[in-house]
């Protein structure tokens, strides 16, 4: 066989079935000149499939913050510990290095993303860092380089491998101008946070390469995340998460919202869920791509009550930081996430008395092994 008709015949299989078998051929966008490859929207989107010994090599990025743990080690239950790596700019504890892949990843180093996704032959993305909402506020710049220049590397790294991307966006991606009760999944978004405004960004972004390049992007609209052994990272739901650590830890809070101001919320185990399987539902069951999802919504004052079942010597106060208190005004009071519920039966196992039993009894043993030590 002539070596030269060999060769053309390996270069053609190489650029059918590049090595991740997961996709069609399509030119990098940073390398797409004035006409690039259209893709109609109906076109069959490769999406990474995978089989028990073929499991996906998941990135994440942003990890050590509150979700980025917890989501590694769910989905390393599912897929491995080896095939879930955690990133982040920060050192790890202990504990986490232990537990599985850990890499030093900038987001806003284009190269650096690269080559981890290369080395490591990374097939799923879930891209977590960001600047949340009140530390957004206080530093609106680098709110913009991590929240929109990172996501654009993202993007690009994700489009180029043909990675299946997740990146969560937020209630936070609502304004005063959205309805607020119920807030549905198509309706205005006038944002006016910086990271409001950079996670709209991120959907239609995440949209536009989907139909335009065929990128597996999918996102979901968390409400704020109530965890019990991760730290907030900054945001306006924050005090859901301290109310529980302070009510056994002293008896008492100091609330930075008013009293009657209603949020939607979610316990961590749902998000992870969640985020999973919209991960793993097929293509043609998601009817968009980016999906509001929730469990429960409730006021500081209602959640108080709920404590003080539990905690009978339990007081709040009020000491309400207007940044905070702004922002939680503009966004959604009950959100509308009948459309997950609809295409791929999305369903919440918390509601506000399981979350504070739960929450409750996490700090309360955690407290009884302090005391013991
Ligand atoms: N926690 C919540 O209630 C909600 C979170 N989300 C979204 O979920 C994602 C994860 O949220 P959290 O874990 O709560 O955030 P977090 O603020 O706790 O953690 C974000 C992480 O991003 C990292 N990071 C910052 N700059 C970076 C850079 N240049 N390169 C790489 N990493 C960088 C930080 O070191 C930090 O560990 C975020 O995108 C957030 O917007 C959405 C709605 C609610
Ligand atoms: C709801 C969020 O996106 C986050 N927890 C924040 O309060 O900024």
């Amino acid at each position: 066989m002539p070596v030269v008709w060999m060769l053309r015949r390996v270069a053609s299989r190489l650029l059918q079935r590049p090595a991740c078998g997961c996709q069609a051929p399509v030119l990098p966008s940073r390398f797409l000149g004035t006409s690039p490859q259209q893709i109609p929207a109906d076109a069959n989107f490769h999406s990474t499939s995978f089989s028990e010994a073929d499991q996906p090599r998941v990135l994440i990025t942003g990890g050590l913050g509150q979700l980025g743990v917890g989501l590694a080690s769910f989905l390393r239950k599912r897929f491995g510990k080896d095939n879930v790596i955690l990133s982040d700019i920060r050192k790890p504890p202990e504990h986490v290095f232990l537990s599985g892949p850990f890499i030093y990843s900038d987001i806003l180093d284009y190269k650096n993303l690269r080559e981890i996704v290369v080395n490591n032959r990374v097939t799923w993305l879930f891209h977590y860092s960001a600047l949340l909402s009140a530390v957004g506020e206080a530093n609106v710049s680098l709110a913009r380089a991590v929240n929109i220049t990172g996501l654009h590397n993202v993007l690009d790294v994700a489009e180029e491998h043909g990675l299946r991307l997740f990146v969560p966006s937020t209630i936070g991606a609502f304004g005063p101008t959205s309805p607020r009760n119920p807030t549905p999944d198509l309706c205005i978004q006038r944002p006016r946070t910086i990271y409001g405004v950079s996670k709209v960004h991120a959907e239609l972004m995440g949209e536009y390469y989907y139909y335009r390049y065929g990128l597996d992007f999918r996102c979901l609209r968390y409400p704020g995340i109530i965890s019990a052994d991760s730290q907030p990272g900054g945001g306006t739901t924050d005090y859901a998460v301290q109310i529980f650590h302070d009510a056994v830890k002293h008896g008492r809070f100091e609330c930075n919202l008013e009293p009657n101001t209603r949020l939607p919320m979610m316990y961590i185990d749902d998000c992870l869920r969640a985020t999973l399987e919209v991960m793993e539902a097929p293509a043609e069951s998601l009817s968009m791509r980016t999906y509001n999802v929730n469990a429960m919504s409730f006021t500081p004052a209602e959640l108080a009550q709920e404590v003080l079942k539990h905690v009978p010597e339990f007081q709040i106060t009020y000491n309400v930081d207007p940044v905070r208190q702004a922002i939680a005004d503009s966004w959604p009071m009950n959100f509308d996430d009948s459309n997950a519920r609809k295409d791929w039966g999305w369903k919440h196992d918390f509601d506000l008395p399981e979350l504070v039993t739960t929450m409750l009894n996490f700090h309360g043993s955690e407290s009884r092994v302090a005391q013991a030590n």
